[in-house]
């Protein structure tokens, strides 16, 4: 089956895919046994593919910088020319150069694994290559071989840090290319970002280019077709900041297209009587203090919902008078108050969100990163600024608003990586039609599972990690304590300090030095604490002495929402066939089972670990299927909104 890849729409002045009507359930199943199986057949690893780039790579090894360029002019015309089948030889061509130049760059050859990672991802599938194989190098070859041919490229990263790094990392490898790589930066100006989308490769983080597509759908008010925006283009500019979604490869493709995908991104400007919002979330968080669980209101930990009872009821109407007059009528009023009910149960300081300078930041679960450009909606962002006292932030118009699943089926041609790409195989193909690939290994891993602990109380757990990080430091073994919360980091370091084990904490609220931590991590002895922001796509460097003591030692602290977290932390130890193991140090008190089942906790942790770890191991299935559920429900409303939208004339 030949090698194909588009990314092109010939001559568009916006090339997007168009914005298809959601399938139904019958085409999806016919599909499943049709499509899926060819395109997995066309993506698979084929190891001739890599054996030919690899013996081509011996023939120009010995050429000149000048005579590597002319070849490189020749592949890139070629490529040019072949449009969206550019052939297996040139290809194999294009691979060999890049690989060529990464060697002469860099100092390091893409290996045979990494070209057949490389291959599936411009054959258009998710490529799950385990954690530590070389990812971020395993892309130059697609998305060089992509921008070689024309295409503009858009490097998808799970978060800013990382769009930043890998751009600064690969830039010198594309300069050699003839390519022009850029990294968008958070909180650049317009301008900057458009400069920054004009380069051949982009490095952004998916937020960043779904935000500048949402910003370019409002500035093409209402004209998508090619006709309307060429016009507009000749009379006042075209005022567009993308050159259109081409191209993207997706790095950590379940964490961006995925984990993130549960909240619509909403592009919003602030409304015009800002005072009287702020007034009315003071004066629901004060009578939702007044108030009282159990008397007034309940609450329903496993759903996240707030029910106010006749009580509760009556006694707001008898406050009402304290809200602005906006707010007086009952359903407005009782959903202030039941907003504010949840700002001050359900939403927990260092859990769910920091302050930082004055201002609430909400901390992703997934990432453990703050996200400064983000709120919660409807109302419950001034209602935790309420409870929290600090100055409150107005509730925004909505301009625009796109789901990640509705904004990455838009790319004409949409491929990735990531090493935990199985669990998620189903929903990569229904909501993306992307398929799975499973790439093998450059070496065995070596890295050991040690036997999970469980204890019935967090101060035993903390007392635990704290003694094996001392024990393992002492021989010389880097250690990384993995935590879920900014809570739970300082939990771990007091429990640290009081052995007397040096160490370092990074987290969403000490994020500044994130690059001086991880790059010392990796020290014979070295003890860090970090939440999930060390979870995925860090590279923790061993030196000699670690490597020789054994390598780096995880400890997961808790289990997180999804296996595939749990694995990505897991995955920081034990790369590129070095040692080093990893090992979970649990509790009854981990905050998986109160969020899904507070009820059975404290009775089960009576028994023995193996029955905390099973009620762990049930809450966490449980999550990912609430989660699924979820995502699936954004969709379908999305759909719905996107259906009724065209229905009225605005077609995207
Ligand atoms: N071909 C190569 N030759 C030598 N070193 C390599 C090669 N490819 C990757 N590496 C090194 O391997 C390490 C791991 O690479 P990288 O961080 O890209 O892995 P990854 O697959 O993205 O891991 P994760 O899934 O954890 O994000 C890096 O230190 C990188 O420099």
């Amino acid at each position: 089956m030949s090698d194909t890849f588009p990314g092109q729409a010939p001559g568009a002045f916006y090339p997007r895919a168009p914005a298809e009507p959601a399938k139904s359930k019958l085409d999806r199943w016919i599909e499943k046994y049709t499509a899926l199986p060819r395109l997995r057949r066309r993506a698979r690893p084929k190891r001739f593919f890599a054996w030919r780039v690899l013996r081509c790579g011996k023939t120009l090894s010995g050429m000149s910088d000048n005579r590597l360029l002319a070849e490189l002019h020749a592949t890139a015309h070629g490529l040019r020319a072949a449009r969206a089948h550019p052939g297996e030889a040139l290809l194999v061509r294009s691979f060999a150069l890049i690989r060529e130049c990464a060697g002469r760059e860099l100092d390091q050859r893409h290996y045979a694994t990494q070209i057949l990672g490389a291959r599936a991802v411009l054959n258009g599938a998710v490529a799950e290559m385990q954690t530590g194989e070389g990812k971020t190098l395993a892309i130059t070859l697609a998305a060089g071989t992509a921008a070689l041919a024309g295409r503009r490229v858009h490097v998808i990263t799970a978060n800013d840090y990382l769009a930043g790094r890998d751009a600064d990392t690969m830039r010198g490898l594309y300069a050699r290319l003839g390519l022009t790589c850029a990294a968008v930066e958070p909180g650049c100006t317009l301008e900057q970002r458009r400069a920054a989308f004009a380069a051949d490769i982009v490095y952004a983080s998916g937020k960043e280019v779904a935000f500048t597509f949402l910003r370019d759908r409002v500035a093409m008010g209402g004209r998508s077709g090619d006709i309307g925006l060429r016009t507009r283009a000749y009379f006042d500019g075209s005022g567009l900041l993308l050159p259109g979604l081409q191209f993207a490869i997706v790095d950590e493709i379940d964490s961006v297209m995925i984990d993130e995908a549960r909240t619509p991104l909403i592009l919003s400007v602030p409304p015009a009587d800002a005072r009287i919002e702020a007034e009315a979330a003071r004066a629901a968080h004060a009578i939702a203090s007044e108030m009282k669980e159990g008397r007034d209101y309940r609450i329903d930990r496993l759903r996240h919902a707030v029910e106010l009872n006749r009580t509760g009821c009556d006694r707001l109407a008898n406050l009402a008078e304290l809200m602005p007059d906006a707010w007086r009528p009952a359903p407005i009023r009782e959903d202030a108050v039941r907003t504010a009910i949840s700002a001050i149960h359900l939403h927990r300081r260092d859990e769910h969100y920091i302050l930082r300078e004055g201002k609430v930041e909400i901390v992703d679960e997934f990432t453990g990163r703050t996200m400064p450009d983000r709120s919660w909606s409807a109302g419950l962002h001034q209602a935790v600024e309420a409870k929290e006292g600090v100055e409150i932030t107005t509730r925004r118009v909505t301009l625009a608003q796109i789901t990640f699943q509705r904004f990455f089926r838009r790319y004409i041609h949409l491929g990735g990586m990531t090493g935990t790409a199985t669990e998620a195989a189903d929903e990569f193909w229904s909501v993306y039609d992307l398929p799975v690939v499973r790439i093998p290994t450059h070496k065995r891993s070596r890295r050991r599972t040690w036997k999970t602990q469980v204890s019935a109380r967090a101060a035993t757990k903390w007392a635990r990690v704290a003694k094996r990080a001392k024990a393992l430091s002492d021989r010389g073994r880097p250690v990384l304590i993995g935590t879920r919360t900014v809570a739970a980091s300082e939990a771990a370091s007091a429990a640290l300090h009081s052995l007397g084990v040096a160490h370092r904490v990074l987290s969403a609220a000490q994020d500044a030095d994130e690059a001086a931590v991880v790059a010392e991590a990796g020290r014979a002895g070295a003890v860090t604490v970090a939440t999930n922001m060390a979870g995925r796509g860090t590279d923790i460097i061993l030196d000699a002495e670690a490597r020789k003591a054994g390598g780096l030692h995880v400890i997961m602290t808790e289990m997180h929402s999804s296996r595939r977290i749990d694995r990505q932390l897991a995955g920081r130890a034990g790369r590129q066939g070095d040692p080093g193991s990893a090992e979970a140090i649990l509790c009854a008190e981990d905050s998986l089972l109160p969020e899904f089942g507070r009820r059975y906790s404290r009775l089960i942790a009576r028994f023995g670990g193996r029955v905390v770890l099973s009620a762990l191991s049930d809450a966490q299935r449980r999550a990912e299927r609430t989660h699924v559920a979820a995502r699936r429900r954004l969709l379908e409303l999305d759909e719905q909104m996107a259906e009724n939208l065209s229905f009225t004339g605005t077609p995207e």
